[in-house]
Order: structure tokens, then C-alpha cells, then sequence
């Protein structure tokens, strides 16, 4: 079947629509029947909490709460836990599918699934912030589970709420749990790697759409959008392979050097200035949105979705789009992109590597053994590059793009278990 470019979306751009809009081409493309469609695109589960939390200055705040299973059809649901003041329900509902995606694409046994909290940790104290997370993890007793829903972090979370949430967890249930929540500390069963992994699945898939388009990983150029744990470890991996990270972004701004930017040395920084990159001084300051469209061979956003869209996606330079980010390609960007001839290795791929190392974690858990990092870098690497080589070979066989290719291989396998569970 020929490929169908998106239909253009109404309005504003909104991942739900990007992530419905890119199933459906893959769905017709696969002509998967109007059961299997219908369930696959609708959520499993949809959750949402009030969470009042006393602040430190005594008074009340009421948070809101979302936990979105898609689907549990490959297995337990997966995904991790934002905290952003941006996070609503349906930006949730479709970081929640393309968890299901992605597990699919990687070959893991999940399914998938997303949380978030619309709160500025920014904004909050350490204690503001464990009040919260104990809070939600308490609401979704009932949700959360080592055979239910294994959360994880994402933008605005780490290890440390991790430890909150398995130790409320935990109390409930009167015993340890810590395979309930991957990305935890290593001393509370956190694996090794963990915090880098997500990172080194860019790169791997970096370096493997690289190959593909013959561009010399020593030679090339690159912008990273995002320094936070998937843009920070993406841009210092990267470096390590030789590649001249030219520029890198936080909320403070974008920062540009044209001979490189030592990466060691802005994470450094970052760290001893309070989290920020503000007033780093080896880099010029420029625009925050002029990043995009640098004259660079890759760029990886990782900060957060629709960065790239309709108003930008012309100027863009780069000839390789890796997406350390979940959705920042609005699907109306789509075509634009495949008309220029830009290779986007698309999120459901690029940053897999994260899901993979957390199923590795959870894994350990239920063995009560605990593997070395040689093992998991080995292990995730191998995973990545055979799932970045079966996209581009479905790429290749249906004339469509990487983007479009993972949504099929994800689809076909979610959809073929569904069938064989007995759906029908
Ligand atoms: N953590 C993980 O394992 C995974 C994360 N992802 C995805 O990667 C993306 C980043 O997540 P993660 O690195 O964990 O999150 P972090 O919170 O660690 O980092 C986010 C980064 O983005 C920056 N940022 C936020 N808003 C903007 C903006 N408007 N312009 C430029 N930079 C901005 C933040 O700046 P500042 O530091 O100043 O706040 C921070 O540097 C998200 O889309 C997430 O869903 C995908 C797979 C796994
Ligand atoms: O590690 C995980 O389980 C999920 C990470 C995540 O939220 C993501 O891949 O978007």
C-alpha cells in the first residue's frame, strides 16, 4: 500500500492528535480491521486525582494527578511519571500510547502507560515535592503494581522520587516492593545504567542512522535541545564518539559554540549552578528556538514535544533528526520533513533505550540479582541497533519513513498478541 501523508490537523498542534494521526497511516497501511483499530487506539485505563499537599509555608494546594494505562496487552503497563506545569490529559494519553509503541518496537513485554502531576517542581522544595509524590503514589495504590503498572521517571523526575514512590509503596503493602518502580537509586535495586540509558539509545541510534547516510561521526555537527538527563547523556556520548556538539539548550536558553562544546565541562557546570546553564560563559548565548535550525548535520531534541512544527520546520538545517524527546515533531512537520529529505529517527525508537534498561531493572528485581554495567550497556545496545535495523528495513520495504515504519512494526506485533489473546 502507498504511503498517505497525515490529513492536515485543525487548530494548535496536540500530541494526541500527532500520535492518532501517525497510528491511523500505520493502521491503513497494515489494514488493521475496525475491531482491532478501535481498541488499539483507545486507553485501557484513565486516571485522575485530586492531591491537596501542605506547602511549606502551612498553606493548602489541590494538585491534579493523571496515570493513563493505553494498553496492557504485551504485559504489565510501563511509563514514566512527569512533573511539568504543562501536563494535561491529553498529552498524557499520548505519552501513555506511545509507551506501548515503543515497548513494542524494542520487543519488550509491556505495555504502556504514562503519569504526570501539573505542578512546577521548579517552583517547589524537596519537601513540597516528596509530600507530592507520596501523595499521588498513595492515590494509585490500586493502579501501580510489579504485574500492574511499573512507573518510572520523565521530565521533572529521577531516581530520588523513585525512592518515594517505592518506599510509600512499599508501606502500604507491608513488605519491599521495589520491582513496583524502575530508574530508582542503585542501593534501593536501581540498575546500573539506568540513568544513562536513555541517552545511549540516542546515540546508538545516532550512530546507526549515521551509518546509513554515510556521514562520519567524526566530521559531523550537532545541536542538542534539552539538557536535563536524556539531553545532558545524549550530548556527552555523543562527544565521547566524536561528534562537535555545537550547541545545547535548557529553559534558560540556547548556548553556541561553532568549535564545540566541552560537554563534561557544561554538565559540570549545571551541576555546581544550581541545576541551570544560566551565565555559561565557553558558549555564546542565542535564541532558545534558534537551536533548531542551526547550520548542524544532527539534531536531537530532548526537552519536550512540538518543538518542531509548522512554524520552524522549513529553516531546519539538519539532515538527521534524532528525537531524545517524546512528540517533538507535530505530524503536520511530518511531511515537511520526508519533502526535504531529512532522515527523523523517531522517539518510539531513539529513546527506547531508557524502557529497555528499566525492564532490565525490573527484571533484576524479581531475580534478586543484580548485573554488571557491561552486561546492561551489552544487552541494550544489541536491542537497540536490531530494533533501529528492523524499522529502517520496513522503511525500506514499504517506501515509507522510519517514523511511519516503527508505528507499523509496533502496531502489527500489539495488534497480532491482541488476536492471539482471543480478542476476537
Ligand atoms: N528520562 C527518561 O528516561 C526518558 C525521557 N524521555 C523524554 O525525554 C524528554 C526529556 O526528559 P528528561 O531528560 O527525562 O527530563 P529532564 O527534566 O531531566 O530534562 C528536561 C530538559 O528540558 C529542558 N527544557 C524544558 N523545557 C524547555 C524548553 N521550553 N526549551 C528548552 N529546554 C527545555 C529542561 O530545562 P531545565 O533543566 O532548565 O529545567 C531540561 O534541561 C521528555 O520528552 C521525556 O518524555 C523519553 C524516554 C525516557
Ligand atoms: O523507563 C521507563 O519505564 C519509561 C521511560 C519513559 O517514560 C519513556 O520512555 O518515555
Amino acid at each position: 500500500m502507498a504511503y498517505i501523508e497525515p490529513a492536515p490537523i485543525k487548530d494548535k498542534e496536540n500530541p494526541l492528535e500527532s500520535m492518532m494521526s501517525r497510528f491511523d497511516i500505520a493502521a491503513q497501511i497494515l489494514g488493521l480491521d475496525d475491531a482491532t483499530y478501535n481498541v488499539l487506539k483507545s486507553p485501557t485505563k484513565q486516571v485522575i486525582v485530586s492531591l491537596p499537599i501542605t506547602m511549606d509555608d502551612g498553606r493548602k494546594r489541590v494538585f491534579e494527578g493523571y496515570r493513563v494505562i493505553h494498553s496492557n496487552i504485551l504485559g504489565p503497563a510501563k511509563g514514566g511519571i512527569r512533573f511539568d506545569p504543562d501536563v494535561n490529559l491529553d498529552e498524557v494519553k499520548a505519552l501513555a500510547a506511545w509507551m506501548t509503541w515503543k515497548c513494542a518496537v524494542v520487543d519488550i513485554p509491556y505495555g504502556g502507560a504514562k503519569g504526570g502531576i501539573c505542578c512546577n517542581p521548579r517552583a517547589m522544595s524537596a519537601g513540597e515535592i516528596e509530600r507530592l509524590m507520596r501523595a499521588y503514589t498513595s492515590a494509585m495504590m490500586g493502579i501501580f503494581g510489579p504485574d500492574r503498572d511499573i512507573p518510572a521517571p520523565d521530565m521533572g523526575t529521577g531516581p530520588r522520587e523513585m525512592a518515594w514512590l517505592m518506599d510509600e509503596y512499599s508501606k502500604a503493602q507491608g513488605i519491599t516492593v521495589n520491582a513496583v518502580v524502575t530508574g530508582k537509586p542503585l542501593v534501593l535495586g536501581g540498575s546500573l545504567g539506568r540513568v544513562e540509558a536513555t541517552g545511549r539509545g540516542v546515540m546508538v541510534s545516532a550512530l546507526s542512522a549515521m551509518e546509513k547516510l554515510k556521514l562520519n561521526p567524526a566530521k559531523a555537527t550537532c545541536a542538542v535541545q534539552g539538557f536535563g538527563n536524556v539531553g545532558s547523556i545524549s550530548a556527552k556520548l555523543l562527544h565521547e564518539r566524536g561528534v562537535r556538539i555545537k550547541a545545547v539548550s535548557d529553559i534558560t536558553g540556547a548556548y553556541y559554540n561553532d568549535n564545540g562544546i566541552d560537554i563534561e565541562e557544561a554538565i559540570a557546570y549545571k551541576e555546581a549552578n544550581n541545576g541551570t546553564l544560566d551565565g555559561y560563559q565557553h558558549a555564546e548565548k542565542i535564541p532558545a528556538d534558534d537551536l533548531l535550525t542551526l547550520s548542524v548535520d544532527v539534531l536531537v531534541p530532548a526537552a519536550k514535544e512540538d518543538v518542531i512544527t509548522m512554524a520552524n520546520v522549513d529553516k531546519i538545517q539538519a539532515r538527521l533528526i534524532v528525537e531524545g524527546a517524546n512528540g517533538p515533531t507535530s505530524a503536520r512537520a511530518d511531511a515537511i520533513i520526508n519533502e526535504k529529505g531529512i532522515m527523523a529517527v523517531p522517539d518510539i525508537l531513539a529513546n527506547a533505550g531508557g524502557v529497555t534498561v528499566s525492564y532490565f531493572e525490573w527484571v533484576q528485581n524479581r531475580l534478586g540479582y543484580k548485573w554488571g554495567l557491561d552486561r546492561v550497556n551489552r544487552r541494550s545496545d544489541r536491542i537497540m541497533r536490531d530494533a533501529f535495523d528492523h524499522v529502517y528495513q520496513t522503511a525500506v520495504k514499504y517506501n515509507i519513513p522510519m517514523r511511519i515504519a516503527a508505528y507499523v512494526v509496533a502496531i502489527d506485533k500489539v495488534a497480532k498478541t491482541y488476536q492471539f489473546r482471543g480478542g476476537y
